[in-house]
């Protein structure tokens, strides 16, 4: 019967609603976060029956049935933050390649050694689906401890079919059994395996002729990304391989210009991609393709932060150029070993220059954009799914300005209270 609120959320100290543009925010738009005053949610079969002012909602539900309410004591509450950049599942850890990092060894020189992503394929193709799935299982709950309800997760550290379908099903029953939705992205061009050291044509091949319609057969896969980046795959190759992608429908996304300015931005633009991730040494006429073409801009600040390097991804120039900027994790043992979006905030605010509220905007309607799933998730909007965060913090800014520590009190995931007290829910 339709009198019923499964879920009231009041006492909303600021409920920030990101509310607004139906497409990917840029420019001004990205400090427009739609912040109530004294919230509430009325939440009904998992999504949003009614939000803003606590008087208003009190208003539409009048005289229907509210079976729970939960006092958020004045609190911050905010949509569910979205990671759209993951390598969640992984076997192994690169902490070994910390000391070489000290010593000044660059990333690209490790994985031309047979380190760095070759030392997680290894590790990755030695364990079992099962260790694959109780590994990320860990990482996936800090990640929703840390306020994630919806993450994007990579395959490409299997580079062989079976191995590559090996990590997708671990991703695949990730999603069915966690509260917290996993977007799955094919990324067999992550690496060129050592089998195939030399031969890197002949590996695209296996990637185009065996991965591509294996994966899409088997359903395993939203996304098609690659790795377009000097001494993995050029940008003739990730042309290749992306526009096959496409022909087999799978979205497309390009890891560009993460460290060498290769054109990966403008090659982005060309093909359409929902988004490209890192950017660091992005041109301007490479992000002008990319507004043009409307591809979503993933930066990747813990990377920069993480690999020591002196220059961030110009998110600043993204904005006022109108390029939608999201933010994310990047997480994977080697150039980002972290879960928390919220030590993605600070470093968006304090290494690229964006403002608290632009920061909220990159990490939850942007970042649905960046995954193809703004029309469900990403606002706190009627008719969207109530995925939600309450922090422990007063307004936004609080978040990135008292940082490396975890202000989750609670997540909503689906209308249902998945994290409470800052601790999982049984
Ligand atoms: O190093 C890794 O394992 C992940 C990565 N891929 C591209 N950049 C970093
Ligand atoms: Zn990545």
């Amino acid at each position: 019967e339709n009198k019923t609120i499964d879920l009231l959320i009041h006492h909303i100290g600021l409920l920030v609603t990101m509310r607004g543009k139906a497409e990917p925010r840029t420019g001004r738009d990205m400090s427009e976060v739609g912040a109530i005053p004294m919230g509430a949610v009325a939440i009904r079969d998992g999504n949003i029956f009614a939000v803003g002012r606590e008087g208003d909602v009190r208003a539409q539900i009048a005289g229907m049935t509210v079976k729970q309410e939960w006092d958020a004591n004045g609190r911050l509450v905010t949509p569910g933050l979205i990671d759209p950049h993951t390598h969640l599942v992984h076997g192994g850890s690169r902490e070994h390649e910390l000391s070489l990092k000290l010593k000044g060894v660059p990333y690209l020189e490790i994985l031309a050694q047979g380190g760095g992503i070759l030392s997680t394929v290894r590790a990755t193709r030695a364990a079992t689906e099962q260790e694959l799935f109780t590994k990320a299982k860990k990482s996936l709950d800090r990640m929703l401890l840390f306020g994630a309800t919806t993450v994007e997760a990579k395959s490409g550290y299997g580079l062989s079919v079976e191995e590559e379908l090996k990590q997708l099903r671990v991703v695949k029953k990730l999603d069915q059994c966690h509260p917290v939705d996993l977007v799955p992205t094919f990324m067999g061009a992550h690496a060129v395996p050592e089998e195939y050291r030399g031969r890197s044509a002949e590996y695209v091949e296996l990637v185009i002729r065996e991965m591509l319609p294996e994966v899409k057969r088997q359903g395993l896969a939203e996304f098609c990304d690659v790795f377009c980046e000097h001494g993995v795959f050029s940008v003739e190759e990730s042309r290749s391989i992306l526009t096959a992608a496409r022909e087999w429908g799978f979205g497309l996304k390009l890891h560009a210009d993460e460290i060498e300015p290769m054109g990966g931005a403008q090659l982005a633009g060309e093909l359409g991609c929902i988004s490209a991730e890192h950017l660091l040494a992005a041109t301007d006429e490479g992000l002008s393709a990319m507004r043009r073409a409307g591809v979503v801009a993933v930066c990747l600040p813990a990377t920069s932060f993480n690999l020591g390097l002196k220059t961030h991804a110009r998110a600043r120039t993204m904005i006022e150029m109108g390029v939608p900027v999201a933010l994310s994790t990047d997480y994977n043992p080697g150039s980002s070993p972290t879960e928390s979006l919220q030590l993605v905030m600070t470093l968006g605010c304090l290494n690229l220059g964006m403002t608290p509220e632009e920061v909220m905007t990159a990490m939850t309607i942007n970042a649905a954009h960046a995954i193809g799933r703004a029309d469900t998730i990403g606002s706190l909007e009627v008719g969207k799914q109530a995925d939600l965060v309450i922090f422990d913090a007063p307004n936004l800014a609080y978040l990135p300005y008292h940082f490396g520590v975890n202000h989750v009190n609670a997540v909503i995931k689906k209308g249902r209270v998945v994290v409470s007290e800052g601790r999982l829910a049984e």
